[in-house]
């Protein structure tokens, strides 16, 4: 499914570095680089930069120093909100508008761009359908009458809308159940295969990792340790910090479509 030799990257961090002004480096020279097919999942311990890594793609941090190219331009030369645009975005708790229909919900990404109502809902409508939520019951329902599982699918759907090549997500199955997460992660392969669109990915579950993504970047206090398929960084680990993250690679491996290949 990967096809990083024969096209340019839909996202790249050359020599990223990031300074707190409180003086924690955070990222301390990352280059990585995610193909236009591909689902990349950022992977690490709480604190090591994951969310950092994340957010200099839609510019809701910049790097200190080192560049983040976006389709190959330098994120400090797209405009921020042109930029977070041309994204999807799926964060953990959703963030829905309590006061809007599922359907205003989904649409909303498309208001912003000022299209005409018919043609968002309409967008929205398919979108609904993808995710596997009849928009025949689900597009009038408030947010608050889903449950935790049926409005991540709504934050997917809308994350869908304008059909960016790119989709951002931090911890986007966090907060479920685990027969509703693991439902979600493999319902939510099948999209990433179908759709063939740049995903990166944000979890520290590597089960998750493995189930969803075709490469995990495994980061440690702000450095790379290894980028590979999960069969690589299970069979020839770098080093022994990646070694301990797969101890139980024997029941990883079983969840991981990569793996076997
Ligand atoms: N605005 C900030 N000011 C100072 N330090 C920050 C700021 N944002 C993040 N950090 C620090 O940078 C480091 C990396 O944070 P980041 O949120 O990227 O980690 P993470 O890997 O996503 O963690 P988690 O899995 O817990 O969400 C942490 O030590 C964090 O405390």
């Amino acid at each position: 499914m990967i096809s990083i030799s024969n096209a340019s990257p839909a996202v790249a961090w050359h020599h990223v570095r990031k300074s707190y002004p409180d003086g924690l480096e955070a990222l301390r020279g990352i280059d990585l680089a995610v193909a236009p097919d591909e689902c990349l999942a950022i992977l690490g311990t709480s604190g090591s930069g994951k969310t950092t890594l994340l957010k200099m793609v839609n510019r809701l941090i910049d790097p200190t120093s080192g560049d983040v190219l976006v389709r190959g331009v330098p994120t400090r030369d797209w405009d921020p909100i042109a930029l977070r645009r041309s994204i999807g975005y799926v964060i953990q708790d959703v963030g829905l508008m309590p006061h809007m229909s599922i359907l205003k919900n989904v649409g909303l990404p498309l208001r912003l761009q000022g299209r005409p109502s018919q043609e968002r809902n309409d967008e929205a409508w398919e979108r609904l359908e993808l995710v596997g939520l009849d928009p025949a019951r689900f597009a009038t329902l408030m947010p608050h009458q889903l449950s935790g599982g049926q409005r991540q699918r709504v934050g997917v759907a809308r994350a869908l809308m304008g059909d960016p090549d790119l989709i951002l997500m931090d911890e986007p199955f966090g907060a479920l159940d685990p027969i509703t997460r693991r439902e979600l992660q493999d319902e939510f392969r099948r999209l990433c295969v179908q759709l063939q669109k740049a995903v990166v990915f944000v979890t520290h579950d590597i089960r998750e990792a493995c189930r969803v993504a075709d490469r995990l970047a495994i980061i440690d206090h702000g450095k790379l340790m290894q980028l590979g398929t999960p069969s690589d960084l299970i069979e020839r680990p770098a080093n022994d910090f990646v070694r301990d993250f797969f101890r139980d690679a024997e029941a990883v491996v079983e969840v991981t479509p990569g793996a076997s290949e």
